[in-house]
């Protein structure tokens, strides 16, 4: 294993009942760089990231972090382990702050007893902390508005400073551009550029542009199937990847 590899997965299946929505995958998921999983509707993108945070059991396979197999830990040892997924719009708390929705999040990282927490009532320690990631997103100027009174993209920045809050190594990430227009995404593709070089990222996205200019590699998977990992250019000049978007609507390739 090469040192720079923080998150594996080594025949990873995920099946409900008869159907195999993630089959034996294997990938290898690098430090200070940002890995892009595509793939038509139903291709098994969200189920691979519900495994690696945790939220899913692997039905077979395995999930290595740092060299070490995690799939049968509990999925609050995922996110204290660093790995940090995403949060959803319906995680934020629309009358908190934004500065508060980070502390919250952070707290969920610490659990009670988190090393360099042990110290009881530390709000300035978690203050600063949310401080850092809302500065990070570049949410520094809306510390203090609630979270129901900022923008749609806003908002999609929030859950990105929430996930930094709790101090991840991995950051994954499903669909962080979801709805949003080109300039709010534009926002969003600056800010993984930036982060990429500090964490190790998976990114589940539908926008290919952004998918192109930010991965620096690239997995393709159709029907819970690994098509094919390489750079940019080696997946879009692959005959297979462009059959498979073929009579999907989807003419990025
Ligand atoms: N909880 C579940 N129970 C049963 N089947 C499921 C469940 N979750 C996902 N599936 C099935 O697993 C397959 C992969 O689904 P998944 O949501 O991972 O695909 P996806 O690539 O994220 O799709 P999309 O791009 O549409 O979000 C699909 O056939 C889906 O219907």
């Amino acid at each position: 294993m090469s040192h720079d590899i923080v998150l594996e997965t080594e025949a990873l299946c995920k099946y409900w009942g008869g159907i195999k929505a993630l089959d034996n995958m294997n990938l290898a998921f690098r430090a200070n760089s940002l890995h892009g999983i595509v793939g038509p509707n139903g291709a098994g993108k969200s189920t691979l990231l519900n495994l690696l945070c945790g939220t899913y059991e692997p039905t077979s396979g395995r999930i290595l972090h740092n060299g070490e197999a995690i799939d049968s830990i509990k999925p609050y040892e995922f996110a204290r382990r660093g790995i940090g997924r995403g949060f959803q719009k319906t995680n934020i708390y629309p009358s908190a702050t934004c500065l508060e929705n980070c502390c919250i999040a952070a707290q969920r990282r610490i659990g009670g007893n988190f090393n360099i927490f042990r110290w009881r009532h530390n709000d300035q320690l978690l203050k600063e902390i949310a401080d850092e990631a809302l500065q990070r997103v570049g949410l520094g100027s809306r510390r203090d508005t609630v979270a129901a009174k900022i923008s749609y993209g806003e908002q999609r920045q929030l859950e990105i400073a929430m996930v930094l809050a709790t101090a991840p190594s991995v950051l994954l990430l499903d669909e962080p551009m979801a709805g949003m227009g080109h300039e709010e995404s534009q926002l969003i593709i600056d800010l993984l550029k930036n982060l990429k070089s500090d964490y190790c990222i998976v990114l589940v996205e539908h926008d290919m542009d952004a998918v192109f200019e930010l991965s620096d590699q690239l997995t393709v998977m159709v029907n819970g199937q690994h098509l094919v990992t390489g750079t940019v250019d080696e997946v879009r000049d692959d005959v297979r990847v462009k059959e498979a978007y073929l009579g999907q609507g989807d003419e990025v390739f």
